[in-house]
């Protein structure tokens, strides 16, 4: 078990390596705080565009980009500004089977003068097991005022072929489809798979979700994030992106844990915490 620190010396970005138990691993930029490899049992689980932009230029393309206070787009960049800020490191350490390490965002003189001028403190906690990780965000508002915002974990996960992946949990909740804009659509599938351009926003969903491809399953669950979005641009949208490989889209899915239907409102002082936990299981048959 190890942690590395990579100082950008040759011009790259800071990042963090966490080593820990059977060949797991993460590594965790401080631009967004945006973890961009997970690794256990040696295997990579999650997707990062060969064409993401790693210079600090633009939001990273794949991984987990972290995105508050706004998801989509509206009044702030679209997924507002955490995904593009420079976090602070504050530690990594071993803990039991853990590998651990924490970052902090607070607010800047540009997130005050934007149209979400609040003070906040984000601590995000990002812990290793041999076959987990989780990611977890404390919010907490340090302003004077109440504030509202949504958020979400933009997971975007590596699978072998999309044509063969296969969404399980969702069955029985409403959907929003952010392409043909129907909304409270009800999910009728016990296997939700993807065959073309999918935005959905799923609420009313169980804790967990997993997704399976090959003999493998990657469960999903979610810690006070009310909704799930599942996406994939396909071919059409995914050539139109300029740091996404053409057919790329074959290679990945986004499930996406978040409060993003409705808003998270806290108090001055008030606190809540909200995270993943994606853990790694071998599917028999
Ligand atoms: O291109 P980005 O700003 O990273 O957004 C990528 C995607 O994020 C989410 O999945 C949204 O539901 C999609 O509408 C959006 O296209």
């Amino acid at each position: 078990m190890s942690v590395e620190k990579i100082n950008s010396s040759d011009g790259s970005l800071e990042r963090i390596i966490l080593k820990g138990q059977n060949k797991s691993s993460v590594e965790i930029y401080l631009y967004g705080a945006t973890v961009t490899s997970w690794k256990s049992g040696g295997r990579e689980r999650l997707f990062l565009s060969s064409q993401a932009k790693l210079d600090g230029s633009k939001a990273i393309r794949g991984g987990i980009p972290l995105v508050f206070p706004q998801f989509g787009p509206g009044e702030l960049p679209q997924h507002g500004f955490a995904r593009t800020r420079k976090w602070e490191f504050l530690d990594a350490f071993e803990h039991g089977e853990s590998m651990v390490a924490q970052f902090r965002l607070t607010e800047n003189e540009e997130t005050l003068a934007s149209k979400w001028p609040y003070k906040f403190i984000l601590n995000y906690t990002v812990d290793l097991t041999a076959t987990t990780l989780s990611t977890i965000i404390k919010y907490e508002n340090t302003d004077t005022r109440e504030f509202s915002f949504t958020s979400l974990m933009h997971t975007y996960f590596r699978v072998p072929d999309i044509s063969s992946t296969v969404v399980r949990g969702l069955e029985g909740s409403l959907y929003a489809n952010k392409i043909t804009g129907a909304d409270n659509v009800a999910e009728d599938r016990e296997n939700v798979m993807i065959a073309e351009n999918e935005d959905r926003v799923y609420i009313n969903v169980p804790d967990t979700v997993s997704i399976k491809y090959g003999k493998e399953q990657v469960s999903v669950r979610r810690f006070n994030f009310e909704d799930v979005v599942l996406w994939n641009p396909w071919a059409e949208k995914a050539a139109e992106m300029s740091d996404f490989g053409d057919n790329e889209f074959k290679n990945m899915i986004c499930v996406e844990p978040g409060t993003v239907s409705n808003r998270i409102s806290l108090r001055p002082g008030q606190v809540i915490s909200c995270g993943q936990l994606l853990a790694v299981n071998d599917v028999l048959a």
